[in-house]
């Protein structure tokens, strides 16, 4: 389960105990079903989880303007080892139709991404072959496959010729956007959105040539409603394959789609991770793939010097808090806590001392999310409260100093390294110097910090007012 999902359930858990216990309060005579209220809280959990790498997968989308570095190297498993394996170092080379290598220059692409080195020539290759293709997000997979289907389109045609899966409706929406940005220079070319609410006249065909959509949607679209003939599919994209069998029926739907494809379609999967349901899904939609894998980049704890502070209760922890604030100055800082109550106790406390404070968390929807953190990276304001939501996959450069308000504990209590890793992994960017101080309320966090340290291998002091000059060289 991914960490940061743990936290949402967590904040969904506690605001769904609460608005019940507000019931009770107002209808004392009805014992609470607990194992109704169990089933409730799976639900609820189970929900949250599956919309939470969605929407984690939207917000990653929203505030990237870049290419994410990756200096791993690429694995390319091909289907036949004994044919030459092509890598291309420019757009060039791909001799693409010049109005595609147009729209390629203007999105201000200059030279593909490492995963495009390999990911293009296999794609693009005559007859096409087929791909299954996992990098981490950020690293160009979606203008490589973008880029793939707008080559094999023939415009004059005026039927869908390639179809892509997309999770959601707003990730669908994001792809097409960079459908239409790639495709700028080709006004002949139209996309259309098989996604809800989006309402045809029974009985009506489909001129434009690249559909994308939602699985439900889509197969409404191919079956029932008959608006696309799958037969002329020639190319077929399952994008974000990690997040689509995150959410039930997707699977089942994405493999009734598939099957109704020729069998000389090209079919192309794409996912930011391969763990086992991934990779059997993977099989299951993409015959006799060729294979690519760029490992993620490993964050490292070498550059970010870690400290604790000891106090006996949550106002102690803000009190130590603001002593830091008072003794040395601290450019940008992220503080983690556990429950999105706390962090907005936390950002309230924080704002009546004069701070600029930013708060998110996970009951904000995606796009408010990502207004926050672009207001924080442009440096508005200086202090970004927020749960694990935020813990992954956010580049804020300029952060110097990480606090941990709450250690990370996962769902038994137990500490979540992983978590702890990602958080503090905010700062000591690129190579730079970062710190982080843990606050330590208890035994048991105390506890939990040593086992932390432990893990890691790695000591994290008591901080000491001697190290403040120290600890102002990183932080400013
Ligand atoms: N060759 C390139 N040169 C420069 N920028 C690029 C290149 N390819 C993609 N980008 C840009 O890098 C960012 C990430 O690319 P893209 O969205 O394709 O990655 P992704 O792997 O599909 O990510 P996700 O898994 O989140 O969908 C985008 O802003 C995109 O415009």
């Amino acid at each position: 389960m991914a960490t940061d999902s743990w936290a949402l359930a967590v904040d969904e858990q506690e605001a769904a105990a609460e608005s019940l216990s507000n019931l009770h309060l107002k209808e004392e005579k009805i014992k609470p079903d607990t194992n109704g209220f169990k089933d409730f809280l799976k639900f609820f959990a189970f929900f949250f989880l599956t919309e939470d790498r969605a929407a984690q997968s939207l917000l990653n989308k929203l505030i990237r303007s870049n290419l994410v570095d990756n200096t791993n190297q690429v694995e390319v498993l091909q289907r036949d080892p004994n044919s030459p394996l092509y890598s291309v170092k420019s757009f060039e080379e791909l001799r693409l139709k010049p109005q595609l290598l147009q729209g390629v220059y203007a999105m201000g692409f200059n030279r593909p991404s490492k995963i495009q080195e390999n990911a293009l020539p296999l794609m693009l290759a005559e007859p096409p072959q087929n791909l299954i293709a996992q990098s981490q997000s950020g690293t160009g997979k979606t203008a490589a496959f973008v880029l793939a289907m707008l080559s094999q389109v023939e415009p004059a045609n005026k039927y869908p010729q390639c179809l892509c899966l997309s999770p959601t409706y707003e990730l669908a929406l994001q792809t097409g956007k960079v459908i239409e940005q790639m495709g700028k220079f080709y006004p002949e070319l139209k996309l259309a959105y098989a996604v809800r609410g989006n309402k045809l006249e029974r009985g009506q065909k489909i001129s434009e040539q690249i559909v994308i959509g939602t699985p439900g949607t889509v197969l409404d679209w191919c079956s029932k409603l008959k608006f696309i003939d799958p037969k002329k599919i020639k190319v077929f994209v399952l994008d974000e394959a990690d997040v689509m069998i995150a959410t039930q029926g997707h699977q089942d739907q994405s493999i009734r789609i598939q099957r109704m494809l020729p069998r000389n379609c090209q079919m192309l999967l794409f996912s930011a991770t391969f763990e086992d349901s991934v990779w059997k899904f993977a099989q299951k939609v993409v015959p006799d793939p060729n294979v690519i894998k760029l490992k993620r980049e490993e964050e490292t704890l070498d550059t970010i010097k870690q400290y604790y502070v000891l106090c006996s209760s949550r106002d102690e922890k803000f009190q130590a808090l603001c002593n830091l604030y008072g003794a040395i100055t601290i450019a940008q800082a992220m503080i983690f806590c556990h429950t999105r109550k706390t962090a907005s106790w936390l950002a309230a406390e924080l704002s009546k001392e004069g701070h600029q404070v930013a708060l998110l968390s996970g009951e904000m929807m995606v796009e408010q999310r990502a207004a926050v953190i672009e207001r924080f990276r442009e440096g508005k304001e200086k202090v970004l409260v927020t749960t694990n939501v935020c813990a992954r996959g956010i580049d804020v450069e300029q952060v110097s100093v990480v606090i941990n308000f709450d250690l990370p504990v996962d769902k038994d209590g137990n500490p979540d390294n992983e978590t702890y890793l990602h958080r503090i992994g905010r700062t000591g960017r690129f190579g730079k110097r970062g710190l982080a101080v843990n606050m330590v309320d208890s035994k048991h966090s105390m506890n939990i910090l040593n086992r932390i340290q432990e893990h890691f291998n790695k000591k994290i002091e008591r901080l000491d007012t001697d190290d403040l000059d120290e600890i102002e060289k990183i932080a400013n």
